[in-house]
């Protein structure tokens, strides 16, 4: 996956470039900065949801995006909600649920699931659709500590297993250790990237 990003704006107003980003399969790097820096919007240019902008982006490989929200379909059952977006078949969604720890709640509903149970079922879903990347949004925010922790290493895991790389949007550079994903760091106006920020002992 290729990005080079001459500048995004935002009704005249440029927020983020230039800036390029060079990502991999096995590969996993971390985008950390200020809230309203541009990490969600770098994260939608990489993943082909927003194209307005001015730059080049190539590579084909294949992506899925794990966004904060699980956004599943509320009127299928956790296996539907991982075979109908990405058209695997019914033994490979299973697998997956299997991996992320969902045996047996297969045929509930999202609103029948924990919101940690829905963030593992997002995460079947993801890994389900085969990407050479994924591209995850503060998938553990809003997630109780202990809820968190289990989901980073899970998350590590299936990620080693896959091969896949990784692009993660956080504000917690301990996430970014724990995938040991190299963090780059968004600032300035538009927002590019920078040096790391001194640790707070040494600032
Ligand atoms: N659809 C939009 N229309 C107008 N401005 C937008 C839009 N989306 C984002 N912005 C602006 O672009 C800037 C970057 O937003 P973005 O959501 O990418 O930041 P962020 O670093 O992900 O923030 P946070 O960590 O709080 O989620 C912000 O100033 C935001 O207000």
């Amino acid at each position: 996956m290729r990005l080079d990003l001459e500048a995004k704006a935002f009704a005249g107003h440029e927020v983020l470039g230039p800036l390029s980003i060079r990502l991999a399969r096995g590969e996993r790097r971390a985008v950390l900065g200020p809230s309203g820096i541009g990490k969600s919007t770098l994260l939608r240019i990489l993943s082909g949801l927003d194209t307005d902008f001015r730059g080049r982006i190539g590579g084909d490989e294949r992506r899925a995006v794990v966004f904060q929200e699980p956004v599943l379909l509320p009127w299928r059952d956790a296996l539907a909600n991982v075979t109908i977006p990405t058209g695997c078949a019914d033994g490979v969604a299973r697998d997956w649920l299997a991996q992320v720890g969902l045996v047996g709640h297969e045929a509930k509903f999202p609103r029948q699931l924990s919101l940690g149970q829905q963030r593992r079922l997002a995460l079947a879903r993801a890994f389900a659709a085969a990407p050479d990347i994924l591209l995850m949004d503060e998938p553990f925010a809003s997630l109780d500590a202990g809820t968190a922790a289990r989901m980073l290493v899970l998350t590590d895991e299936l990620l080693s297993r896959s091969g896949a790389g990784l692009f993660l949007v956080t504000h917690d550079p301990a996430e970014a250790r724990t995938l040991r994903a190299e963090a780059l760091y968004l600032g300035g106006q538009p927002a590019r990237f920078q040096p790391a920020p001194p640790a707070p002992d040494q600032a």
